[in-house]
């Protein structure tokens, strides 16, 4: 039995749009995956059904066997943390320490036990030194960053993360990415929404493609990157490793060394 299950899903808003159709995904704990998907292929649509922020119109969602028709939100969220597009939406605290504590709030934590929280939390966000400033000191990229502290000191099972290096510069796209290895080590579930085709290389081995309110394709980044006619149907693209390989007909490549490697095999047998 995975933790998460979306089974059979559709969902439509209130103006009888249909976003997600008919969608079956399975997550275990410590199992990673991005999913990708061109603008409107229903993938925020589809992370929102797993918090409870939306519920089916058809289909039910199980978090730890417990359907989101029949939970509340607040027992939702304790299992499924979702880390939203834009940090400004999650932003209302006056100081970053506050804004990472607010999630805690209602366990009834002594003072000692939430301060360690939140600490543990901004150490591993860069953020330690900035407890007390204003949110709105730090630029947009550490912004995110507050709102990833704020829900891992929750310390959720499943951590949603919708679009998380937008905005980002290379050193703090490397820190997400050590952030998903550790999580991943202990036993988390890191689903996250890009665009970032060299970020889903090298930070996942699992892929969903949703294409057009379904799921296309469930696979690893191999599998999906070259599969050129999935990538058309889904109007994706090949990371640029996979392009420049493919530009020099290597077929299956997706790391620069994998490239180098079969370059320098090529030109030994030549
Ligand atoms: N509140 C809403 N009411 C009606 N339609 C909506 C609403 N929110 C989203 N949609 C529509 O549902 C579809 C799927 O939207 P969704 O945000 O899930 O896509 P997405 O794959 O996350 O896109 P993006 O990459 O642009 O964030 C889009 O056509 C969008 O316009």
């Amino acid at each position: 039995m995975s933790y998460l299950s979306l089974k059979n899903v559709s969902y439509s808003y209130a103006n009888g749009y249909e976003a997600v159709q008919n969608m079956n995904l399975d997550f275990d704990l410590g199992e990673s995956a991005a999913i990708i998907g061109q603008n409107g292929a229903g993938k925020t649509t589809a992370v929102k059904l797993m918090n409870r922020l939306l519920i089916p119109t058809k289909g039910e969602v199980l978090v730890n066997n417990l359907s989101t028709k029949e939970a509340t939100t607040a027992e939702i969220s304790k299992m499924i943390g979702y880390v939203f597009q834009n940090p400004d939406d999650q932003i209302f605290q006056d100081t970053i320490y506050k804004e990472i504590a607010y999630g805690l709030k209602n366990q009834k934590l002594g003072s000692d036990v939430m301060k360690n929280k939140v600490e543990a939390a901004a150490e591993i966000c860069g953020l330690k030194e900035s407890l007390n400033e204003h949110p709105y000191n730090l630029p947009y990229s550490k912004r995110k960053f507050i709102t990833i502290a704020a829900v891992l000191a929750t310390d959720p099972n499943v951590i949603i993360l919708d679009e998380p290096t937008a905005g980002q510069d290379r050193e703090s796209t490397e820190r997400l990415g050590k952030l998903i290895s550790h999580l991943a080590n202990q036993n988390k579930t890191v689903i996250t929404i890009t665009h970032d085709m060299e970020f889903v290389v090298r930070e996942f081995k699992r892929v969903i493609v949703l294409a057009d309110k379904q799921k296309r394709r469930d696979a690893s980044p191999r599998e999906i990157f070259w599969d050129e006619e999935l990538l058309r149907l889904s109007d994706l693209k090949q990371p640029f490793i996979c392009q420049l390989a493919d530009t020099l007909g290597y077929k299956g490549i997706l790391t620069i060394e994998e490239l180098l490697e079969r370059d320098k095999n090529e030109t030994y047998y030549n």
